[in-house]
Protein backbone atom coordinates (compact mmCIF):
# COMPACT_ATOMS: atom_id res chain seq x y z
CA UNK A 1 0.00 0.00 0.00
CA UNK A 2 1.26 3.43 -0.58
CA UNK A 3 1.23 6.92 1.31
CA UNK A 4 -2.11 7.93 -0.58
CA UNK A 5 -3.86 4.66 -1.10
CA UNK A 6 -7.64 5.45 0.49
CA UNK A 7 -8.57 3.72 3.24
CA UNK A 8 -6.85 2.77 6.86
CA UNK A 9 -2.97 2.32 6.06
CA UNK A 10 -1.20 1.81 8.97
CA UNK A 11 1.00 5.00 11.02
CA UNK A 12 4.43 2.97 10.12
CA UNK A 13 3.86 3.35 6.10
CA UNK A 14 1.97 6.89 6.62
CA UNK A 15 5.49 8.04 7.75
CA UNK A 16 5.34 8.42 11.64
CA UNK A 17 7.73 5.54 11.80
CA UNK A 18 11.42 6.63 10.73
CA UNK A 19 14.03 4.97 11.96
CA UNK A 20 16.60 6.72 10.10
CA UNK A 21 15.68 9.90 11.51
CA UNK A 22 18.35 11.89 13.38
CA UNK A 23 16.52 14.75 15.64
CA UNK A 24 17.55 18.57 15.28
CA UNK A 25 18.31 20.62 18.24
CA UNK A 26 14.90 22.42 18.21
CA UNK A 27 12.86 19.46 18.03
CA UNK A 28 10.82 18.76 21.17
CA UNK A 29 11.19 15.06 21.83
CA UNK A 30 9.25 12.91 24.02
CA UNK A 31 9.91 9.19 25.52
CA UNK A 32 6.37 7.43 25.94
CA UNK A 33 6.57 3.79 27.58
CA UNK A 34 4.04 1.95 24.97
CA UNK A 35 2.34 -1.38 25.93
CA UNK A 36 0.82 -2.33 22.85
CA UNK A 37 -2.15 -4.83 22.15
CA UNK A 38 -1.27 -8.64 21.54
CA UNK A 39 0.02 -8.67 17.98
CA UNK A 40 0.41 -4.48 17.62
CA UNK A 41 4.32 -4.20 16.16
CA UNK A 42 5.76 -1.91 18.66
CA UNK A 43 7.29 0.20 15.95
CA UNK A 44 3.38 0.83 14.49
CA UNK A 45 2.19 1.90 18.40
CA UNK A 46 4.96 3.95 18.21
CA UNK A 47 4.13 5.30 14.88
CA UNK A 48 0.53 6.01 16.23
CA UNK A 49 1.08 7.45 18.83
CA UNK A 50 3.59 10.07 17.01
CA UNK A 51 0.41 10.35 14.24
CA UNK A 52 -2.03 10.87 16.83
CA UNK A 53 0.49 13.64 18.86
CA UNK A 54 0.88 15.65 15.23
CA UNK A 55 -0.82 15.94 12.29
CA UNK A 56 -2.71 12.10 11.62
CA UNK A 57 -6.22 10.79 11.21
CA UNK A 58 -7.38 7.34 11.01
CA UNK A 59 -7.12 7.57 7.74
CA UNK A 60 -6.23 9.32 4.78
CA UNK A 61 -7.18 12.62 4.00
CA UNK A 62 -5.82 14.26 0.73
CA UNK A 63 -5.70 17.79 2.27
CA UNK A 64 -2.53 16.37 3.59
CA UNK A 65 -1.38 17.51 0.33
CA UNK A 66 -2.23 20.93 0.85
CA UNK A 67 0.26 21.10 3.66
CA UNK A 68 4.25 20.22 3.74
CA UNK A 69 3.62 17.51 6.07
CA UNK A 70 6.45 15.76 6.15
CA UNK A 71 7.58 18.68 8.31
CA UNK A 72 4.18 18.67 10.59
CA UNK A 73 4.63 14.49 10.91
CA UNK A 74 5.68 14.04 14.28
CA UNK A 75 8.71 11.33 13.76
CA UNK A 76 8.93 7.97 15.81
CA UNK A 77 12.58 7.53 15.43
CA UNK A 78 13.56 4.64 18.06
CA UNK A 79 11.65 1.83 20.09
CA UNK A 80 13.44 -0.06 22.52
CA UNK A 81 12.15 -3.09 24.97
CA UNK A 82 11.82 -2.38 28.52
CA UNK A 83 14.42 -4.58 30.55
CA UNK A 84 12.49 -7.40 32.41
CA UNK A 85 9.59 -7.21 30.52
CA UNK A 86 8.10 -8.77 27.46
CA UNK A 87 4.86 -6.09 26.73
CA UNK A 88 6.38 -2.81 27.17
CA UNK A 89 8.36 -0.61 24.90
CA UNK A 90 9.79 3.21 25.26
CA UNK A 91 9.32 5.08 21.68
CA UNK A 92 10.83 7.86 21.04
CA UNK A 93 9.37 10.67 18.92
CA UNK A 94 10.48 14.01 17.64
CA UNK A 95 8.20 17.05 16.98
CA UNK A 96 9.28 19.97 15.33
CA UNK A 97 9.44 23.38 16.83
CA UNK A 98 6.61 24.70 14.04
CA UNK A 99 3.97 22.64 15.90
CA UNK A 100 3.73 24.16 18.70
CA UNK A 101 2.19 27.92 20.16
CA UNK A 102 5.02 30.10 21.88
CA UNK A 103 4.77 29.94 25.63
CA UNK A 104 1.53 27.94 26.00
CA UNK A 105 1.52 24.65 28.45
CA UNK A 106 -1.54 24.33 27.04
CA UNK A 107 -1.09 24.04 23.39
CA UNK A 108 2.03 22.02 24.00
CA UNK A 109 -0.16 19.40 26.24
CA UNK A 110 -3.04 19.16 23.71
CA UNK A 111 -0.97 17.95 21.29
CA UNK A 112 1.59 15.31 23.43
CA UNK A 113 -0.93 14.35 25.83
CA UNK A 114 -4.29 15.15 24.15
CA UNK A 115 -5.66 11.82 22.27
CA UNK A 116 -3.38 9.25 22.14
CA UNK A 117 -4.08 8.05 26.26
CA UNK A 118 -7.36 6.22 24.53
CA UNK A 119 -6.32 4.81 21.48
CA UNK A 120 -7.77 1.01 21.35
CA UNK A 121 -4.68 -0.41 20.19
CA UNK A 122 -2.73 0.17 23.03
CA UNK A 123 -3.00 -1.44 26.70
CA UNK A 124 -1.56 1.54 28.13
CA UNK A 125 0.88 4.38 27.60
CA UNK A 126 2.91 6.50 29.82
CA UNK A 127 4.40 10.13 28.76
CA UNK A 128 8.11 9.44 30.81
CA UNK A 129 10.25 12.34 29.90
CA UNK A 130 10.32 15.41 27.12
CA UNK A 131 13.42 17.24 25.86
CA UNK A 132 12.20 20.37 25.91
CA UNK A 133 14.93 22.39 23.46
CA UNK A 134 16.05 25.98 24.95
CA UNK A 135 14.29 27.47 21.58
CA UNK A 136 10.81 26.70 23.39
CA UNK A 137 12.41 27.19 26.81
CA UNK A 138 12.88 30.53 25.71
CA UNK A 139 9.25 31.18 25.01
CA UNK A 140 8.32 31.22 28.66
CA UNK A 141 8.56 33.10 31.69
CA UNK A 142 9.78 30.66 33.72
CA UNK A 143 9.72 30.92 37.78
CA UNK A 144 8.40 34.03 39.04
CA UNK A 145 11.68 34.41 40.95
CA UNK A 146 13.23 31.06 41.45
CA UNK A 147 15.73 29.45 44.09
CA UNK A 148 17.86 32.82 44.19
CA UNK A 149 15.72 35.41 44.27
CA UNK A 150 13.48 33.96 47.01
CA UNK A 151 16.66 33.69 49.40
CA UNK A 152 17.15 36.54 48.57
CA UNK A 153 13.97 38.04 49.61
CA UNK A 154 14.10 36.06 52.43
CA UNK A 155 17.37 37.04 53.69
CA UNK A 156 17.70 33.11 53.94
CA UNK A 157 20.88 31.18 53.16
CA UNK A 158 23.18 27.95 53.50
CA UNK A 159 20.25 25.75 54.65
CA UNK A 160 16.71 23.99 53.60
CA UNK A 161 13.94 25.71 54.99
CA UNK A 162 11.13 24.91 57.25
CA UNK A 163 7.14 24.94 56.74
CA UNK A 164 4.22 22.94 58.03
CA UNK A 165 0.73 22.48 57.00
CA UNK A 166 -1.88 23.97 59.16
CA UNK A 167 -3.49 20.55 60.43
CA UNK A 168 -6.67 19.88 60.74
CA UNK A 169 -7.14 20.39 57.41
CA UNK A 170 -10.41 21.52 57.16
CA UNK A 171 -12.43 22.94 60.07
CA UNK A 172 -10.68 25.51 61.62
CA UNK A 173 -12.10 28.78 62.28
CA UNK A 174 -9.95 31.97 61.35
CA UNK A 175 -8.76 32.98 64.57
CA UNK A 176 -7.89 29.33 65.42
CA UNK A 177 -6.25 28.74 62.33
CA UNK A 178 -4.05 32.34 62.73
CA UNK A 179 -3.00 31.09 66.22
CA UNK A 180 -0.99 27.80 64.58
CA UNK A 181 0.07 30.20 61.91
CA UNK A 182 1.33 32.69 65.12
CA UNK A 183 2.98 29.40 66.95
CA UNK A 184 4.92 27.44 63.87
CA UNK A 185 6.34 30.73 62.80
CA UNK A 186 7.40 32.13 66.09
CA UNK A 187 9.04 28.29 67.00
CA UNK A 188 11.17 28.57 64.25
CA UNK A 189 9.62 27.67 60.81
CA UNK A 190 10.03 30.09 57.93
CA UNK A 191 6.99 29.26 56.21
CA UNK A 192 3.28 28.11 56.94
CA UNK A 193 0.77 26.71 54.31
CA UNK A 194 -2.93 26.45 53.95
CA UNK A 195 -3.71 22.97 53.03
CA UNK A 196 -4.70 22.27 48.91
CA UNK A 197 -8.34 21.63 50.01
CA UNK A 198 -8.30 25.06 52.43
CA UNK A 199 -10.07 27.68 49.82
CA UNK A 200 -13.00 29.76 50.69
CA UNK A 201 -15.72 27.08 52.44
CA UNK A 202 -18.46 28.11 55.10
CA UNK A 203 -16.28 27.48 58.14
CA UNK A 204 -13.61 29.68 57.35
CA UNK A 205 -13.95 32.44 54.61
CA UNK A 206 -10.81 33.39 52.57
CA UNK A 207 -11.00 37.10 53.86
CA UNK A 208 -11.04 36.37 57.12
CA UNK A 209 -8.41 33.43 57.22
CA UNK A 210 -5.87 35.90 55.24
CA UNK A 211 -6.52 38.61 57.65
CA UNK A 212 -5.69 35.84 61.08
CA UNK A 213 -2.86 34.17 59.08
CA UNK A 214 -1.07 37.78 58.02
CA UNK A 215 -1.37 39.13 61.77
CA UNK A 216 0.62 35.87 63.23
CA UNK A 217 3.12 36.34 60.43
CA UNK A 218 3.65 39.74 61.01
CA UNK A 219 3.69 39.14 65.37
CA UNK A 220 6.12 36.24 64.61
CA UNK A 221 8.45 38.58 62.05
CA UNK A 222 8.40 41.15 65.13
CA UNK A 223 8.86 38.21 67.84
CA UNK A 224 12.30 36.55 65.75
CA UNK A 225 13.79 39.18 63.73
CA UNK A 226 12.97 37.03 60.66
CA UNK A 227 11.12 37.46 57.62
CA UNK A 228 8.09 34.46 57.82
CA UNK A 229 5.52 33.88 55.74
CA UNK A 230 2.56 32.00 55.29
CA UNK A 231 1.16 30.39 51.58
CA UNK A 232 -1.90 32.16 51.27
CA UNK A 233 -4.23 29.23 48.87
CA UNK A 234 -5.92 31.61 46.52
CA UNK A 235 -7.30 28.24 44.68
CA UNK A 236 -10.95 29.84 43.54
CA UNK A 237 -13.16 28.63 41.05
CA UNK A 238 -12.63 31.42 38.76
CA UNK A 239 -9.23 33.94 37.49
CA UNK A 240 -11.47 37.12 38.65
CA UNK A 241 -11.74 35.65 42.33
CA UNK A 242 -8.03 34.83 42.60
CA UNK A 243 -6.74 37.90 41.11
CA UNK A 244 -9.15 39.33 44.05
CA UNK A 245 -7.43 37.21 46.79
CA UNK A 246 -3.65 37.70 45.40
CA UNK A 247 -4.52 41.40 45.18
CA UNK A 248 -5.39 41.01 49.09
CA UNK A 249 -2.34 38.77 50.01
CA UNK A 250 -0.12 41.07 48.42
CA UNK A 251 -1.59 44.63 50.15
CA UNK A 252 -1.68 42.59 53.51
CA UNK A 253 2.08 42.55 52.68
CA UNK A 254 2.47 38.52 52.43
CA UNK A 255 5.63 37.58 50.95
CA UNK A 256 4.02 33.99 49.08
CA UNK A 257 0.81 32.69 47.65
CA UNK A 258 -0.23 29.45 46.59
CA UNK A 259 -2.39 27.58 43.90
CA UNK A 260 -3.33 24.29 43.29
CA UNK A 261 -2.43 22.39 40.31
CA UNK A 262 -6.06 21.38 39.83
CA UNK A 263 -6.65 25.37 38.61
CA UNK A 264 -5.12 24.09 35.49
CA UNK A 265 -2.30 24.81 33.05
CA UNK A 266 -3.48 28.20 31.96
CA UNK A 267 -4.55 29.67 35.39
CA UNK A 268 -0.98 28.48 37.01
CA UNK A 269 0.73 30.52 34.14
CA UNK A 270 -1.84 33.36 34.49
CA UNK A 271 -0.90 33.62 38.12
CA UNK A 272 3.17 33.22 37.29
CA UNK A 273 2.82 36.51 35.18
CA UNK A 274 0.85 37.88 38.33
CA UNK A 275 3.54 36.47 40.94
CA UNK A 276 6.43 38.24 39.04
CA UNK A 277 4.84 41.65 38.35
CA UNK A 278 3.76 41.74 41.88
CA UNK A 279 7.13 40.82 43.54
CA UNK A 280 5.04 37.74 45.38
CA UNK A 281 6.07 34.15 45.39
CA UNK A 282 4.68 31.51 43.90
CA UNK A 283 3.40 28.04 45.57
CA UNK A 284 2.29 24.95 43.87
CA UNK A 285 0.57 22.15 45.82
CA UNK A 286 0.39 19.40 42.86
CA UNK A 287 -3.22 18.41 44.21
CA UNK A 288 -4.42 15.73 42.05
CA UNK A 289 -0.97 14.72 40.22
CA UNK A 290 -1.23 11.05 41.37
CA UNK A 291 -3.84 10.26 39.73
CA UNK A 292 -2.41 10.21 36.75
CA UNK A 293 1.63 9.77 37.74
CA UNK A 294 2.21 6.87 39.68
CA UNK A 295 1.38 4.01 38.14
CA UNK A 296 4.22 2.85 36.32
CA UNK A 297 2.63 1.64 32.73
CA UNK A 298 0.05 4.26 32.53
CA UNK A 299 -0.31 8.29 32.65
CA UNK A 300 2.16 10.71 33.14
CA UNK A 301 5.35 11.15 35.01
CA UNK A 302 6.42 13.53 37.27
CA UNK A 303 9.13 14.46 35.95
CA UNK A 304 7.61 15.74 33.08
CA UNK A 305 5.29 17.52 35.50
CA UNK A 306 8.12 19.00 37.30
CA UNK A 307 9.30 20.63 33.67
CA UNK A 308 6.20 21.99 32.77
CA UNK A 309 5.78 23.37 35.84
CA UNK A 310 9.15 24.91 35.52
CA UNK A 311 8.42 26.44 32.21
CA UNK A 312 4.90 27.74 33.51
CA UNK A 313 6.47 30.14 36.04
CA UNK A 314 5.83 28.31 39.71
CA UNK A 315 8.88 29.68 42.34
CA UNK A 316 8.00 26.45 44.44
CA UNK A 317 6.40 22.91 43.93
CA UNK A 318 5.86 19.50 45.81
CA UNK A 319 7.94 17.03 44.69
CA UNK A 320 8.64 14.11 46.97
CA UNK A 321 10.39 13.33 50.19
CA UNK A 322 11.28 9.61 49.99
CA UNK A 323 11.42 8.65 53.50
CA UNK A 324 7.48 10.54 54.31
CA UNK A 325 4.30 8.98 53.75
CA UNK A 326 3.39 9.25 50.04
CA UNK A 327 5.29 7.82 47.11
CA UNK A 328 8.35 8.58 46.88
CA UNK A 329 11.14 6.14 45.69
CA UNK A 330 14.67 7.87 45.87
CA UNK A 331 15.77 7.83 42.60
CA UNK A 332 13.03 9.25 41.05
CA UNK A 333 12.44 11.79 43.57
CA UNK A 334 16.40 12.76 42.59
CA UNK A 335 15.28 13.00 39.07
CA UNK A 336 12.61 15.39 39.95
CA UNK A 337 14.41 17.47 42.07
CA UNK A 338 17.25 17.76 39.61
CA UNK A 339 14.75 18.66 36.74
CA UNK A 340 13.12 21.54 38.76
CA UNK A 341 16.99 22.80 40.76
CA UNK A 342 19.75 22.29 37.89
CA UNK A 343 20.14 24.60 34.54
CA UNK A 344 22.22 21.71 32.63
CA UNK A 345 20.57 18.07 32.93
CA UNK A 346 22.11 15.19 31.65
CA UNK A 347 20.36 11.78 30.81
CA UNK A 348 20.62 9.10 33.93
CA UNK A 349 18.38 6.29 33.66
CA UNK A 350 18.99 5.42 37.34
CA UNK A 351 17.22 8.67 37.95
CA UNK A 352 14.22 7.68 35.20
CA UNK A 353 16.18 11.11 32.90
CA UNK A 354 15.35 9.91 29.43
CA UNK A 355 17.15 13.08 27.95
CA UNK A 356 19.49 16.10 28.45
CA UNK A 357 17.89 18.88 29.24
CA UNK A 358 19.20 22.50 29.59
CA UNK A 359 17.28 25.40 30.84
CA UNK A 360 19.23 28.43 29.46
CA UNK A 361 20.00 30.07 32.23
CA UNK A 362 15.68 29.62 34.06
CA UNK A 363 15.70 30.35 37.31
CA UNK A 364 15.12 27.17 39.47
CA UNK A 365 11.56 25.74 41.22
CA UNK A 366 12.62 25.04 44.63
CA UNK A 367 11.37 21.71 45.32
CA UNK A 368 8.98 21.44 48.82
CA UNK A 369 9.44 18.20 50.68
CA UNK A 370 5.92 17.27 51.99
CA UNK A 371 3.69 14.35 53.87
CA UNK A 372 4.51 12.31 57.20
CA UNK A 373 8.27 13.85 58.03
CA UNK A 374 9.50 14.41 61.61
CA UNK A 375 12.58 15.79 63.08
CA UNK A 376 13.91 12.03 63.45
CA UNK A 377 14.65 11.96 59.60
CA UNK A 378 16.78 15.29 59.51
CA UNK A 379 20.01 13.64 58.65
CA UNK A 380 18.18 11.68 55.60
CA UNK A 381 16.22 14.30 54.64
CA UNK A 382 19.72 16.26 54.10
CA UNK A 383 20.84 13.61 52.45
CA UNK A 384 19.04 12.46 49.93
CA UNK A 385 17.06 15.75 49.39
CA UNK A 386 20.30 18.53 49.61
CA UNK A 387 19.80 22.01 50.56
CA UNK A 388 17.45 24.16 48.45
CA UNK A 389 14.36 22.42 49.67
CA UNK A 390 11.82 23.34 52.00
CA UNK A 391 11.21 20.76 54.21
CA UNK A 392 7.59 20.68 55.92
CA UNK A 393 6.40 18.91 58.56
CA UNK A 394 2.70 18.87 59.18
CA UNK A 395 1.68 16.48 61.66
CA UNK A 396 5.55 17.01 62.61
CA UNK A 397 4.83 20.49 63.96
CA UNK A 398 1.71 20.54 65.16
CA UNK A 399 1.29 16.99 66.81
CA UNK A 400 4.21 17.50 69.02
CA UNK A 401 3.08 16.94 72.83
CA UNK A 402 4.58 20.50 73.77
CA UNK A 403 2.88 22.77 71.76
CA UNK A 404 3.16 23.80 68.24
CA UNK A 405 6.19 26.42 68.90
CA UNK A 406 7.82 23.31 70.87
CA UNK A 407 7.19 21.46 67.47
CA UNK A 408 8.79 23.94 65.26
CA UNK A 409 11.80 24.18 67.84
CA UNK A 410 12.25 20.77 67.30
CA UNK A 411 12.78 21.01 64.01
CA UNK A 412 14.43 23.94 63.97
CA UNK A 413 17.28 22.66 66.32
CA UNK A 414 17.73 19.21 64.46
CA UNK A 415 18.29 20.85 61.13
CA UNK A 416 20.44 23.72 62.54
CA UNK A 417 22.38 20.37 64.20
CA UNK A 418 22.50 18.58 61.19
CA UNK A 419 23.65 21.52 58.79
CA UNK A 420 26.48 22.62 61.33
CA UNK A 421 28.03 18.43 61.31
CA UNK A 422 27.27 18.87 57.36
CA UNK A 423 29.43 21.86 57.78
CA UNK A 424 31.84 20.34 59.79
CA UNK A 425 32.27 17.58 57.14
CA UNK A 426 31.20 14.56 59.22
CA UNK A 427 29.43 11.73 58.01
CA UNK A 428 26.28 13.30 58.88
CA UNK A 429 24.02 10.26 57.31
CA UNK A 430 25.32 7.50 58.98
CA UNK A 431 25.70 9.73 61.94
CA UNK A 432 22.69 11.06 62.10
CA UNK A 433 21.07 9.64 65.09
CA UNK A 434 23.69 10.59 67.29
CA UNK A 435 24.26 14.09 66.42
CA UNK A 436 20.19 14.63 66.71
CA UNK A 437 20.99 12.89 70.32
CA UNK A 438 23.60 15.04 71.21
CA UNK A 439 21.55 17.96 69.74
CA UNK A 440 18.59 17.15 72.11
CA UNK A 441 20.61 17.50 75.32
CA UNK A 442 20.27 20.92 74.65
CA UNK A 443 16.78 20.95 73.34
CA UNK A 444 13.84 19.50 75.44
CA UNK A 445 11.87 19.74 72.02
CA UNK A 446 13.86 18.18 70.32
CA UNK A 447 13.97 15.17 72.81
CA UNK A 448 10.44 14.92 73.10
CA UNK A 449 9.91 14.92 69.25
CA UNK A 450 12.73 11.70 69.09
CA UNK A 451 10.83 10.38 71.75
CA UNK A 452 7.71 10.70 70.29
CA UNK A 453 8.33 10.16 66.63
CA UNK A 454 12.02 8.59 66.38
CA UNK A 455 10.85 5.45 65.48
CA UNK A 456 8.25 5.57 62.64
CA UNK A 457 8.96 4.80 59.30
CA UNK A 458 6.86 4.16 56.21
CA UNK A 459 8.05 0.91 54.98
CA UNK A 460 6.77 0.43 51.64
CA UNK A 461 7.64 -0.68 48.25
CA UNK A 462 7.56 2.53 45.54
CA UNK A 463 5.57 2.12 42.65
CA UNK A 464 7.44 4.64 40.19
CA UNK A 465 10.61 3.27 40.12
CA UNK A 466 13.25 3.40 37.19
CA UNK A 467 13.75 0.57 34.88
CA UNK A 468 17.31 -0.43 35.39
CA UNK A 469 17.82 -0.67 39.17
CA UNK A 470 15.73 -2.95 42.18
CA UNK A 471 15.87 0.27 44.05
CA UNK A 472 15.93 -0.31 47.95
CA UNK A 473 12.89 0.31 50.21
CA UNK A 474 13.86 3.48 52.36
CA UNK A 475 12.10 4.33 55.62
O1 LIG B 1 -0.80 18.06 53.84
C1 LIG B 1 0.23 17.65 53.41
C2 LIG B 1 1.27 17.08 54.30
O2 LIG B 1 0.88 17.01 55.67
P1 LIG B 1 1.80 16.31 56.82
O3 LIG B 1 3.10 17.04 56.85
O4 LIG B 1 1.01 16.47 58.10
O5 LIG B 1 1.95 14.85 56.46
C3 LIG B 1 0.46 17.84 51.94
O6 LIG B 1 -0.75 18.06 51.28
C4 LIG B 1 1.17 16.71 51.30
O7 LIG B 1 2.49 16.93 51.58
C5 LIG B 1 1.05 16.64 49.77
O8 LIG B 1 1.85 15.66 49.21
P2 LIG B 1 3.07 15.95 48.22
O9 LIG B 1 3.98 16.92 48.93
O10 LIG B 1 3.72 14.62 47.98
O11 LIG B 1 2.47 16.51 46.99
MG1 LIG C 1 -2.21 18.48 52.24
Amino acid sequence: MGRWSAGVIPYAEMGYWRPDYVPKDSDILAAFRISPQPGVPPEEAGAAVAGESSTATWTVVWTDRLTSYENYQAKCYKVEPVPGTDDQFIAYIAYDLDLFEEGSIANLTSSIIGNVFGFKALKALRLEDMRIPTHYVKTFQGPAHGIVMEREYLGKFGRPLLGATVKPKLGLSARNYGRVVYEALRGGLDFTKDDENINSQPFMRWRDRFLYCMEGVTRAQAASGEIKGHYLNITAGTMEDMYERAEFAKQLGSVVIMIDLTIGYTAIQSMAKWARANGVLLHLHRAGHSTYTRQKNHGVSFRVISKWMRLAGVDHIHAGTVVGKLEGDPYSVAGFYDTLRKDKIEADPRKGLYFDQEWASMPGVMPVASGGIHAGQMHQLLHYLDEDVILQFGGGTIGHPMGIAAGASANRVALEAMIKARNEGRDFLQEGPDILRAAAKHSRELDVALATWGDITFTYASTDTPDVLETPVVS
